[in-house]
Formats: C-alpha cells, structure tokens, sequence
C-alpha cells in the first residue's frame, strides 16, 4: 500500500512541477511540446543544427525548446542573433552551467566557459595582449612555414596512395599553434600528440547527465566518469608544462602565451597589476588550454573540410594554385604578405569557413539576467544557441548556399568584397572569438602552403555521403 501511495505522490509533484514549468515557459518563445522529464530531448540528438532550420519553419526564427529539464532558446536568423548577441551584447554574455564544461574547465576557471564576469573580462584582455605578441604575423608565419615544412615531407612519401590525413591535419596544426601557446612541436608519432589529439575528440562524445538534469549532477554515470578520466591526464600535462615553463621564465624574454600569463601572475603579485584571485595556478593553466583547444579544434575542422572541397572540386582547387603560382612562385611558401595579391585564394578560405563552419552552433550562450526578445520573455539562465549553420546556409543571402562558390566574395573585377554580416564562423558579440585574426591566417598559410604543393583527389569510385565522415584522398606532388 505504502508503495502505492509512494508513486502516486511521486507522480503528482512531478506533474505539479511540470504544470509550473509549463505556466513559466508561457511568454518564452513558442516551441514544440516539451514532454514530462525528457523535454524534447531527441531534437539535440545527430545534426541537431539541421533540426533547428526545420523547428524555424514552423516556430519562427527564436524558438524554445527542453533539454531534458533545462530551457534552451534557438536563434536562427540574421536578425536574432543581432539584436540578442550585438544589441544586447550584456544580457546574452553568459555561458551555460553544464556538468562536462565545469568538468574539463577545473570548476570554469578558465575563459571560455566561464561566467560574464570582471575575472573574465581580466582573462580576455590578457589573452588579447598575449596573442597580439605571440601570433603576430611574423611569428605565425614562420611557425606555418616550419609545420609545412615537416608535413609536406610525411605527404610526399604517401604520394599517390588513398589517405586518411585526418591525423596530418591535426599535426600540421599542432604545430602552428602549440608553439605559440606554450613552446612544443610534435611529430606525427609523438604520444603526447595522440594523447592531447585524442582526447580532444573524445571529451565532446562523453555528456554527462547532469548536462541534461542538473539536479542529478551528483549521481554517478558513466559519461561523467569518462570524461573525468580524459580530463585528469590532459590537465597534468598542462600542468606539466607551466611547471617547465616557471623553472625557465625570464620576464625580459617572455616566449609564448604560457610565459605572458606567467608574467601577468608575477604582476599580480608583486605590484596589485591585476586581481590575483582570477589568476591562480589553475586559471593560468586553463587560459594555456583555452588558447589551445580554441586554436587546434577548430582549424583543424576547417582544413578537413577545405581538402574535401578541393578534392570534390578540382577546378576550383586548380583556380587557387594558379593564383599562387603567379603572385608566390614555387620558390617561397605563401606568406601573409601575400594576402592582398590573391583575392581569389581568401575567397576561398572565406567560402570553406562559410560551408564547413568548424562550430554549426558557436559555444553555446546563456543569459546573464531577464531579458526579451523579439517580444519574447527569456529568464536569467536561459542557454542560447545560435545557429551559425543556418545563417551560413541561408537562401535568402546566399543564393545558392548549398554550392562551394567562393567567387561569391568577389566583385566583377576580382576583387575581394566586404563579407556580409551573416558570415560569422567566430560569432558576434562580447564573447566573439578572441582568435579570429590567427584563424584566418593560420588557415589561409596552411592551406595556401598545401595546395602549392599538392593536388587532392577522391580515390576512383570513392567520394564520401556525408561530409563530417572520415574520407581518404590521393595526393599528388605538383611538379
Ligand atoms: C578557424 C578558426 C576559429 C574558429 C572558426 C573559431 C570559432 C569560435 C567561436 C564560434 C567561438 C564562440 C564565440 C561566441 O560565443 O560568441 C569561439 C570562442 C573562442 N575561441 Fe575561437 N575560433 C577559431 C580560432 C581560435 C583561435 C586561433 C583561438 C586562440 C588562439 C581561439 C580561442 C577562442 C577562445 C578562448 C574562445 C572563448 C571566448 C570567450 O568565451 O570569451 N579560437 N571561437
């Protein structure tokens, strides 16, 4: 009996729950019907960014949905994401409360999971500083020149054979940024490359449950013991290297961006420079990660997806090489100086950000109070998800947004135009992308320094369904 009683109490406070929830959720933007518990938690499931676009067909362009217990705003047009992210660039500023990203963040004290929040404001102007020094063209360049180097010799010798370069991509990468960030370059069969490459694709398959219900962050699960798993050696590895990093510092000579933050905590300590509970040993550590993990994953991504493009459109890809054969020669890598003689090839970085975009829906938003929308009521905490993807992939600005075409940046002359406000692969706003000006010329210089070198091809009879899958291509010297 005493059961009996039990599940019917059970099931009226959680009915009574779902009623208040419901009542709140009235002047939130519409949305589909969000069941009992689960929400409407298969719509974040796969390419969830695709479901959005349909949801927008019928919900309108800010719509509302439930990740299992918490309240999710989508915003799917050109206009939402200005009047959330630039016209009230404050209310969305914030960042989700997720389990996994205080997990990976060491309990957010790094950058970009932190809160909108005076520590973060120190973090990014510090950030900002570093990168202006470590990644200035001159550096970057020479950084880029030196990968290629190592990477152009590892793809000559797969010459002609169906390759995998999924690991090359990520090495070549590696090597630009880790340099910058905290002074190591790998080689392909390095393990402290496989591990760091490794675990930064497995972090994102793990999502704890209290992702989803917050309230059962506390129960064990095997995601949450996973991803703790992961975390525990990748930070010791960062940790590893501030510690090799303070035992060699010189405040005359700072190195890389582990040296500047470094230099900054010296600063807090000796003259009040800056406050110096928000740059701890772990925060330092973490802003190193940020500069890392913001840096590789997403470059990375991008060059994938270029290699695929070429390899599906090989006029396309001649176009390019043509250009940098006429203004670089085949003396030289390309450099950033070259930047403003090959219009074409920007265009083509511009148009492989626009279509691979290395992150569909940005990092995920939160508010930081009350705020509206479109009318619409969104309460503090609300998570906000832009959808980049769609934006990208909009008919109305694009035309033909399904097409690789980068002369779609290009006026009739040749010339590089201004890119529409509807391309953002860094987003828009207070937390846009501290790293947009090195994306843009790390991708540019690798991508220019392949294609100087090499031809990619699809293996006869094979040419990859669906683009995030791996794929193999044929590489073939230029000569
Ligand atoms: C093609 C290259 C890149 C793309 C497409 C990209 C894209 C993005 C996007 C979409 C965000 C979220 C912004 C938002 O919430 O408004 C972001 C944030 C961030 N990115 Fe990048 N990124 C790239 C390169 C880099 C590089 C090279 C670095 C560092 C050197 C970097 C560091 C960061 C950091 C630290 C954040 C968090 C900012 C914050 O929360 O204040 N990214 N990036």
């Amino acid at each position: 009996m005493w059961l009996i009683t039990l599940s019917v109490s059970l099931l009226v406070v959680m009915f009574v729950n779902w009623l208040m929830d419901y009542i709140k959720r009235w002047r939130m933007p519409p949305g589909p019907f969000p069941w009992p518990i689960i929400g409407n938690l298969s719509m974040f499931s796969g390419k969830s960014h695709l479901t959005f676009i349909d949801l927008a067909k019928k919900y309108g362009d800010v719509f509302s949905l439930k990740r299992g217990m918490t309240d999710v705003v989508v915003l799917n047009s050109v206009d939402a994401l200005r009047e959330a992210l630039v016209e009230k660039s404050v209310a969305f500023a914030g960042r989700p409360h997720l389990q996994s990203s205080e997990i990976m963040s060491e309990g957010r004290r790094d950058m970009a999971y932190t809160d909108y929040s005076p520590a973060w404001k120190q973090h990014r102007k510090l950030v900002k500083s570093a990168l202006r020094e470590c990644a200035s063209d001159k550096n970057l360049e020479t950084q880029a020149h030196v990968a290629l180097r190592d990477i152009i010799d590892e793809l000559v010798s797969v010459e002609s054979q169906a390759v995998d370069l999924h690991m090359h991509i990520n090495n070549l990468v590696y090597n630009v940024v880790c340099p910058i960030a905290f002074g190591v370059r790998f080689d392909l069969e390095n393990e402290d490359f496989q591990h760091l490459a490794g675990t930064e694709e497995d972090t994102y398959s793990n999502s704890p449950v209290g992702d989803i219900y917050p309230s059962l962050r506390f129960l064990p699960n095997r995601a949450k013991t996973n991803l703790q798993k992961l975390t525990g050696p990748f930070v010791e590895y960062f940790k590893h290297q501030v510690d090799r990093h303070r035992q060699e510092f010189n405040p005359d000579n700072p190195r890389d961006v582990t040296d500047h933050m470094i230099k900054a905590q010296k600063e807090a300590e000796e003259d009040g420079a800056h406050d110096i509970t928000a740059l701890t040993d772990t925060h330092l550590r973490q802003i190193v990660v940020d500069v890392f993990s913001g840096g590789t994953e997403t470059t990375t991504h991008a060059l994938r997806w270029a290699i695929q493009f070429f390899a599906a459109h090989p006029e396309i890809q001649e176009k390019v090489a043509a250009e940098l054969d006429s203004v670089v020669g085949r003396d030289r890598l390309t450099g950033l100086g070259d930047r403003q003689n090959t219009p074409y090839t920007e265009a083509t970085v511009n148009e492989v950000l626009r279509m691979g975009i290395p992150d569909p829906l940005s990092l995920p938003r939160a508010t930081t109070q009350d705020t509206s929308l479109r009318g619409y009521h969104i309460p503090k905490g609300t998570m906000v998800l832009p959808n980049l993807w769609a934006l990208h992939h909009d008919p109305d600005i694009w035309g033909d947004p399904h097409t690789f075409r980068p002369e779609r940046f290009l006026d009739e002359s040749g010339k590089l135009m201004p890119k529409p406000f509807a391309w953002m692969p860094f987003c828009v706003g207070r937390r846009a992308c501290p790293g947009e000006k090195m994306g843009m010329a790390d991708t540019y210089l690798l991508l220019g320094g392949l294609v100087q070198n090499f031809h990619f091809s699809f293996p006869v009879g094979e040419r990859p369904d669906d683009a995030d899958a791996p794929y193999k291509v044929v590489v073939t010297c230029r000569k």
